[in-house]
């Protein structure tokens, strides 16, 4: 159980809570190591339910207590249960822990469905759900669904498939993959890559500019690993990204509706975005949807002032109908008195 205290208070931020998932062998641990060692800067905790289920690459940890382990370059690994869970989401994402990230390793914790309730349910001030990350193992998924028929309601709930091991399938298998992943789940973000190989920007941002530290530190764990991986930019698996950049209002019931209900390969959509009604305007709508579940907080706007800037991620968008989608939530429908009501249900 984590043993980090919880500390509440007022805190913008709001951190990405990452479900894990995949059939046993699909490159799970493959996919955390290598988030972990793609870090870029960004403080990630992990969630898990025992140590010794995840070879976390452990060997890199620099200290043990209680539960917790710190990892280099200040990320945390936690152990929990199903009811511990809510408990370990908040003293992780408590502002003094000062981490970017939770990723939750979802093996022996809860089956997917039970475990993205629980981290909705958990709903802290300082988290928000991240999406739920499936593993497949592509060589193997065809017998896998045919033999497990609850994997398929495993990916129905996805919010991006990582097709893995593309490597021990040729094109043709693939394809097939592809198309009964799609036959559960019309909308994921679906990506194929090999070793895992996925780029950590897809889940989440790039890490916040922290002031330099002059002083000794620890090595973060891509620091340590850089020989493993000279040039990231070709590892990673590519992803998609549209958006509007600082344009005008939005018509708030068509962005809820396009929050809700997201165009198909998108992952997450972030921003902020004006409302251009009397008392709405005067303060930005900070925007953060996944997979349907949309977060939405006010703040004062920038030395920028205020505009709607919003960008969707996601891989196997469509990238000219998102882009479409995505304009039609500008503009305004002068009688719709009640439109605002869609957005300002979300506000967290
Ligand atoms: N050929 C190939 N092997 C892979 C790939 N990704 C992972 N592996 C291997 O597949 C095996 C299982 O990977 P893990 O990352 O341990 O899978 P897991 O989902 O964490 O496994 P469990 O925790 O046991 O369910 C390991 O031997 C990996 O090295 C890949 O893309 N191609």
């Amino acid at each position: 159980m984590c043993q980090l205290r919880h500390v509440t208070g007022r805190n913008e931020r709001h951190i990405p809570v990452v479900v894990l998932a995949g059939f046993l062998g699909a490159g799970k641990t493959t996919l955390l190591n290598h988030v972990l060692r793609n870090a870029g800067g960004r403080r990630i905790g992990v969630l898990v339910n025992d140590f010794g289920s995840v070879d976390i690459d452990s060997l890199l940890v620099s200290g043990a207590s209680g539960g917790t382990v710190s990892l280099p370059g200040g990320c945390m690994c936690c152990t929990t249960d199903a009811e511990g869970l809510g408990d370990a989401i908040a003293a992780l994402s408590a502002a003094e822990v000062g981490l970017d990230a939770i990723l939750i390793e979802a093996s022996g914790i809860a089956e997917p469905p039970a475990l993205i309730r629980l981290v909705l349910a958990a709903r802290s001030a300082t988290a928000s759900y991240g999406g739920l990350v499936y593993v497949i193992d592509s060589s193997q998924f065809l017998s896998t669904i045919a033999g497990h028929p609850m994997v398929g309601g495993h990916v129905a709930v996805a919010d991006l498939v990582v097709l893995n091991k593309a490597d021990l399938v040729d094109g043709d298998e693939m394809a097939r993959v592809r198309d009964v992943v799609r036959e559960v789940n019309s909308t994921a973000s679906l990506i194929s890559v090999s070793d895992a190989l996925i780029d950590p920007g897809l889940l989440f941002d790039d890490a916040p500019d922290r002031p330099m530290d002059d002083g000794p530190r620890q090595l973060s764990l891509d620091e340590l690993l850089h020989d493993d991986h000279h040039d990231h930019s070709h590892l990673h698996a590519e992803f998609e990204s549209v958006s509007l950049d600082r344009v005008g209002p939005v018509d708030p019931r068509r962005l809820a509706r396009f929050l809700e209900r997201p165009p198909a390969g998108a992952y997450r959509i972030k921003g902020t975005v004006l409302v251009d009604l009397p008392g709405h305007a005067d303060q930005a709508y900070v925007i953060q949807a996944v997979g349907g579940v949309v977060r939405v907080s006010r703040q004062p706007w920038g030395d920028l002032g205020p505009a709607t800037s919003l960008v969707v991620i996601g891989s196997g968008l469509d990238v000219a109908s998102a882009e479409a989608a995505l304009a039609g939530v500008l503009g305004r429908d002068a009688d719709d008195e009640h439109g605002i009501l869609h957005l300002t249900r979300h506000l967290a």
